[in-house]
């Protein structure tokens, strides 16, 4: 039987830069990913695709906002920004893989699966937002989006800029884990848990309701690849490895990290709060829970990383 893989690819990593912010922009960056992940399926390695939405959320959330100050439209709560972002980048993920398997005359189909993902309702993270979503906010611009919006909570995002953050509760059961399951079984690479999944709660007579928050896609996509038993837990980022001083000359890229290792960076304080810490976080989770082989790697390096030629492979 093929070897499984669960691949999470970073919301930011399908948006170059801010000049390349258009949707035709986001899915060349789709296909470019997929071309590398179908090239993991030559190797014979089927695969879940996990989705970030941080920007994309964002940017829908905006929209939403702008159209209810200047046009007084319904304004579309978090948790709805949430499922639009599950269809439109699985939309694109989905339509790519299936382009890319036809052209090379692969059997292969490609499917994508909207996923609620249930969180505790008394998550302390409902009290305080951490999340980075939407647009990067420059040094020059950030008093007036203060001042212009006061309720928003903001944080300096990896040297990047300052990003809006909103609450982010930890992934506690994966809702459509069963169909995941069997579509995997039918032979469907399948796109589920989009950024983080659709966060739902349980209300008194145990109904699922949708909660505003977005979920760290990296943390739900470990919990998957543990339910699943998958082979490799993949992240794709916009970066070939995780590095130790990273953007400082003294900047040092890691190939291989045992679990002491990892713990030994994160109390020196190594990895970025918002993005590199909750991957580090989630492949640790997934190494702590038996899986064998956890990686962080660029689309381009996805195939060489599995053969150990490239990435940051976290291990026992
Ligand atoms: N120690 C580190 N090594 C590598 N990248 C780091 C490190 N600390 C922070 N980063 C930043 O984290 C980013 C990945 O996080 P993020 O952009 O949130 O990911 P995603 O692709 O999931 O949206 C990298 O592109 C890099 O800018
Ligand atoms: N939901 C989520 O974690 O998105 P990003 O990976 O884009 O931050």
């Amino acid at each position: 039987m093929d070897k499984l893989a669960v691949i999470a690819i970073g919301g930011n990593s399908l948006i170059k830069d801010n000049e390349h912010q258009f949707i035709e922009d986001q899915y060349m960056a789709v296909c470019e990913t997929v071309r590398h992940v179908v090239d993991l399926i030559e190797l014979g390695i089927n695969v879940v695709i996990t989705h970030g939405n941080g920007p994309q959320v964002g940017f829908i959330m905006r929209r939403s906002e702008i159209a209810e100050e200047v046009e007084h439209m319904h304004p579309v709560p978090l948790v709805s920004c949430d499922a639009d972002t599950q269809g439109a980048i699985g939309y694109q993920i989905q339509q790519a893989m299936q382009n890319e398997f036809n052209k090379r005359g692969l059997g292969n189909k490609a499917v994508t699966l909207v996923t609620q993902v249930e969180v505790e309702p008394d998550d302390p993270a409902f009290l305080m937002p951490s999340k980075p979503i939407g647009t990067f906010y420059t040094e020059a611009q950030i008093e007036r989006i203060i001042s212009q919006h006061p309720d928003w909570h903001m944080v300096k995002d990896a040297g990047r800029g300052y990003r809006r953050v909103v609450p982010s509760p930890m992934p506690k059961k994966i809702i459509e884990r069963e169909a995941i399951e069997t579509l995997i079984h039918a032979g469907f690479s399948v796109v589920a848990v989009g950024g983080g999944g659709i966060p739902v709660t349980r209300d008194a007579e145990g109904k699922l309701v949708g909660v505003n928050a977005v979920i760290d896609k990296d943390y739900a996509s470990s919990l998957l690849a543990t339910q699943l038993g998958a082979d490799y837990f993949i992240i794709s980022t916009a970066v070939d490895q995780v590095y130790i001083d990273y953007n400082k000359p003294t900047q040092k890229a890691l190939s291989v990290l045992t679990l002491d290792e990892v713990e030994a960076l994160k109390l020196d304080n190594q990895f970025a709060p918002g993005s590199m810490l909750p991957k580090i976080n989630a492949v640790t989770d997934f190494i702590k829970a038996g899986g064998k082989k956890a990686i962080i790697t660029s689309p381009a390096c996805l195939s060489d990383a599995v053969k150990g030629l490239a990435g940051t492979t976290i291990i026992a």
